[in-house]
């Protein structure tokens, strides 16, 4: 069997839906359907998760919320139209999102988990009536009553094992299963959401839950590009990678699969398949266990590159002889309970990188305060505008001019480059620029290793 999840670009009109139909139409393998809430229509517009963000937010602080819940309103009935579905299911619809102002939360980090969860929490409901309307057998699956466990933060959920043990009891057949993706239920009964995409992170779990043969996750492209489409010009299609290099190539940006999703596919060994819903036909990009075939020509499978990082640069004389100056640093980090991201090192010197998205200035300025006064740096330096290109391939390791060439581009452009790690990971080369050079960088580095809309072959 199959676990098939359609992102919000695949679910965000009518016209939209109908495709999804028809693919799961097309195959009775797809029995496990994962919904997201409707994303984008058009550049410029806005997903429905962000609108309930801005629900919460406007519930919280008691100004008006009416015009933000009749806008998501608005995007159910459009698909709920399309299909002239009889009106009991968005009245269920408009109730369960009228509620959610008037209903009490632990915190205001809870209340912001509940509102999100109903983007894909209603969309489920809706998909399932439209597959029954058309004629399909197909049931909604509540989260909860399906077991899925979770711990960790209200906005940043992590998956409990037990998940897989209840899971296992449930039977996918002719009736589809729907779920909402990106969220769950902890042991006590709160709603967490995972981490933004986390759709994706849903989907893994359930193909690993279910022992899929594979998870299927339509998006709104062919398939994984070697550079994010919106850098670099039609850039070469991957037909194959491994799991290690999706991890790696995701987690620097290559936001089409979310990064976290390819640990419960890993853990159940599931291959994933992106492939895209406005032409199903498209073979799509297969991630796999592992896929090595020596290719002298590209040793490289993808670059991606992210600006969400900021870096801490210390220097100091002598640092090398130091005892116990990094367990000080490492210290002070968990007083101000923040988790870094890397810690590339000199003999005298230190750079911490961190993921800016889950800093506040007020934090940045007081661990900075702790640093200085702690450690006492001969020089101390807070970059704010730190940028990480990943180039990333299982032939990186058996190809030893790989990283001369990446250099090479680099510097003939004159991009600055902060730092260089290679070998941590066999399989990729991490180096920090400015965030304004990201872009040209990434373009410059695929230049190098690829040819125009070349389509790399590492089978
Ligand atoms: N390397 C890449 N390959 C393919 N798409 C990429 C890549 N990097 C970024 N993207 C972007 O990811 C988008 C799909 O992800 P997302 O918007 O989360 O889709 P969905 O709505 O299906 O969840 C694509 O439209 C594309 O612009
Ligand atoms: N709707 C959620 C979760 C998700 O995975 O969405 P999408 O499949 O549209 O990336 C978000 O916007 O974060």
């Amino acid at each position: 069997m199959k676990v098939v999840k359609f992102g919000g670009s695949s679910l965000a009109t009518g016209q939209q839906v109908n495709k999804v139909v028809n693919i799961i139409k097309a195959d009775p393998d797809r029995q496990v359907i994962v919904t997201s809430a409707p994303g984008k229509r058009f550049k410029g517009d806005t997903k429905v998760t962000d609108l309930l963000i801005q629900y919460a937010t406007q519930v919280q602080q008691q100004t008006d919320y009416q015009p933000t819940v009749q806008a998501i309103l608005a995007r159910y009935q459009a698909i709920s139209d399309y299909f002239e579905l009889p009106a009991d299911t968005l009245n269920q619809i408009q109730a369960k999102l009228t509620g959610l102002a008037t209903t009490t939360f632990t915190d205001a980090d809870h209340q912001l988990a509940a509102f999100k969860a109903h983007g894909e929490w209603l969309n489920a409901i809706l998909i399932a009536a439209v597959l029954t309307h058309q004629g399909i057998s197909a049931k909604f699956m509540d989260p909860k009553t399906a077991g899925i466990r979770v711990s960790g933060q209200p906005n940043d959920a992590d998956i409990l094992p037990e998940t897989y043990t209840n899971l296992a009891q449930l039977h996918a057949g002719d009736t589809r299963l729907v779920f909402p993706g990106f969220f769950g239920y902890t042991p006590q009964g709160s709603l967490f959401t995972f981490a933004r995409g986390g759709s994706d992170i849903t989907g893994a779990i359930l193909s690993r839950g279910f022992s899929a043969d594979l998870y299927e996750n339509f998006t709104d492209v062919d398939a994984i590009y070697a550079a994010n489409n919106h850098v670099v010009d039609h850039p070469a299609i991957i037909q194959k990678m491994s799991y290690r290099e999706m991890r790696e190539l995701s987690y620097a940006g290559f936001s089409v699969f979310q990064d976290e999703a390819i640990i419960p596919a890993v853990q159940g060994q599931v291959p994933v398949n992106v492939k895209n819903t406005n032409n199903p036909e498209a073979p799509g990009t297969l991630i796999v266990p592992s896929q090595f075939v020596f290719n002298p020509a590209c040793p490289i499978t993808g670059i991606a590159s992210s600006n969400r990082f900021s870096a801490l640069y210390l220097h100091r004389y002598l640092l090398n002889k130091e005892v116990g100056f990094t367990l000080k640093l490492l210290e002070i980090f968990q007083r101000y309970n923040i988790s870094y991201e890397h810690m590339p090192s000199g003999i005298d010197d230190l750079t911490i990188i961190f993921d800016r998205s889950k800093l506040d200035e007020a934090t940045i300025k007081h661990l900075c305060a702790d640093v200085r006064k702690t450690l006492a740096p001969d020089y101390m330096e807070w970059i704010d505008d730190y940028a990480i290109i990943m180039v990333v391939g299982e032939g990186i390791a058996h190809n030893v001019d790989t990283i001369g060439k990446v250099i090479d581009s680099l510097t003939e452009n004159n991009i600055a480059i902060h730092m260089i790690n290679q070998g941590a990971s066999r399989i990729s080369i991490m180096l920090g620029v400015q965030a304004g050079d990201a872009d040209n960088a990434v373009r410059q580095i695929y230049q190098t290793f690829f040819q125009p809309s070349e389509v790399t072959t590492h089978d």
